[in-house]
């Protein structure tokens, strides 16, 4: 079995070849047979949606044509005003009005050449004004990976943030509070980026922004001027920025992404201040936030999506709640939880979710996943309520272990967290996964189905 890790080499991006989705990233692989470093699309971790692959020593001698030529195609047919004037022209029709999703098009005139492809017809004016609600979730999990928060989410958060004072709202692969303010927060602003280019369609050039958040890449120039006219409204005050960026996007990129976006922040706001930020990630991925994002904590409040079958909250019936948490720099003692299912830890000052009990030993209400933990004497601390000490491993693990599998004393050879392998990382896509059962004989992982893929994250999130 050959081991691989692929690490991200960090530094200025700007200057690396560009594939279509902006400035290509860095790569270092090891394996047994030594280290390879090549540049690879940042948003695409599936090389099938982006073929973008360069080896470092090879970057002055690649096709640089063919792929100006790939990149300007990529855009070729997104005229941002243009489609705002026909937004404005479909809203004010009486006609039936549809969206062509194969071809990219809004429209209200009768085009016999869309029959075939797969189109969302007879739109009313609510349907154009929450363009989520009706878009066909893009849900390739190497790529958007678009997961919707339920209304129920999006009024808390909202809720969250007008306490707070905030008005003015930077939403990055969260449309659905780009929309929300939109619609019905007259005295908020709201803009919004994301790489899903079907919002030109439905959104003017000033609130909408077509861009990479692995790259910190804006599409068009145009987009970035509006962006950076924006992180200026009213000096930055009252500024937050929101993201909910598809789950398994490497935290390092991000990080770096949002980083920069706080530095332009205070740059241009001449302000020593940090931009309030609330980026949206499961809970198991808080080590890595914190360990790139160290002023970063995690608040209790469970995301609730509506089309996740893993990501929905008890709320809703399911036996596990949402694993899903709010990471910000904001300070969690300001940050006021739904009290019919949270509490205010006088201890730990801040809100927790009802079920997580503070304990005395440990010094904080130590559950992480929406159980109730219960503290071990002889690990010195709280685990889940499942898991068992076992006499053999010498520490706490989950029942029906098979004892010595796991090595506990070492990290996750991927993300580095204890008590799981490589081989189980939640974190890990298939093709990085050392090769087992369900592959085939190329090492290739075989295709499972979205539903498959569901029930698989819900049997990891168990084990956790
Ligand atoms: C998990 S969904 C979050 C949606 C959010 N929960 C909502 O309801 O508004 C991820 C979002 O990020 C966007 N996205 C995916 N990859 C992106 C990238 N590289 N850059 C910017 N946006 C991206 C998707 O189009 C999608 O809107
Ligand atoms: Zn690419
Ligand atoms: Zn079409
Ligand atoms: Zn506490
Ligand atoms: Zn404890
Ligand atoms: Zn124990
Ligand atoms: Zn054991």
């Amino acid at each position: 079995m050959s081991k691989t890790s692929t690490d991200v080499v960090v530094g200025d991006i700007d200057n690396n070849p560009h594939c279509p989705h902006g400035p290509t990233v860095l790569f270092s692989k090891a394996s047994q047979e030594g280290v390879t470093r090549y540049f690879a699309c940042s948003a695409c971790r599936d090389r099938k949606n982006c073929k973008f692959y360069v080896l470092e020593d090879q970057r002055d001698k690649y096709n640089k044509a063919a792929w100006d030529k790939e990149i300007a195609n990529f855009k070729k047919d997104v005229h941002h005003r243009q489609m705002y004037i026909n937004y404005h022209k479909t809203l004010q029709s009486s006609s039936v009005r549809w969206f062509c999703n194969n071809c990219n098009k809004l429209s209200c005139e009768e085009e016999p050449k869309h029959l075939s492809h797969s189109v969302v017809k007879y739109l009313s004016l609510s349907d154009l004004e929450h363009p989520s609600k009706i878009l066909p979730p893009l849900d390739d999990s190497k790529k958007e990976a678009q997961y919707h928060f339920s209304d129920l989410s999006v009024r808390d958060i909202l809720r969250i943030f007008m306490r707070l004072g905030y008005r003015n709202v930077i939403c990055i692969g969260a449309p659905r509070i780009h929309e929300c303010i939109k619609n019905n927060h007259p005295n908020l602003s709201s803009i919004l980026l994301d790489i899903d280019k079907r919002y030109h369609n439905f959104s003017s050039p000033l609130e909408y922004c077509w861009y990479n958040m692995f790259n910190h890449h804006f599409f068009f120039t145009e987009a970035k001027d509006v962006f950076e006219t924006f992180l200026q409204t009213d000096r930055g005050k009252g500024m937050v920025l929101i993201t909910d960026p598809p789950f398994g996007g490497r935290t390092e990129m991000l990080s770096a992404t949002f980083k920069r976006i706080n530095e332009d922040y205070k740059r241009l706001n001449k302000t020593e201040s940090n931009l309030p930020m609330f980026w949206i990630y499961p809970y198991f991925m808080e080590p890595q936030i914190v360990n790139y994002m160290p002023d970063f904590a995690m608040s209790d409040y469970k995301v609730d999506y509506e089309n996740h079958c893993s990501f929905q909250n008890s709320r809703r019936g399911k036996i596990q709640g949402s694993p899903i948490r709010i990471f910000t720099n904001v300070n969690l003692s300001l940050i006021e939880l739904p009290p019919n299912e949270y509490r205010f830890c006088n201890k730990c000052s801040k809100w927790v979710g009802k079920e997580n009990k503070h304990c005395d030993s440990c010094g904080a209400c130590t559950s992480k996943n929406g159980e109730t933990y219960v503290h071990c004497y002889l690990c010195n601390r709280c685990v889940k309520p499942a898991w068992v000490h076992c006499q053999q491993c010498n520490r706490c693990a989950q029942l029906g272990h098979t004892c010595s599998t796991i090595n506990f004393s070492k990290d996750c050879f991927y993300c580095k967290e204890r008590g799981h392998k490589q081989a189980d990382c939640p974190l890990l896509s298939s093709d990085k996964k050392p090769v087992k059962k369900g592959t085939t004989k190329s090492g290739k992982q075989k295709k499972r189905k979205p539903s498959e893929r569901c029930n698989k994250l819900k049997k990891k999130l168990k084990q956790q």
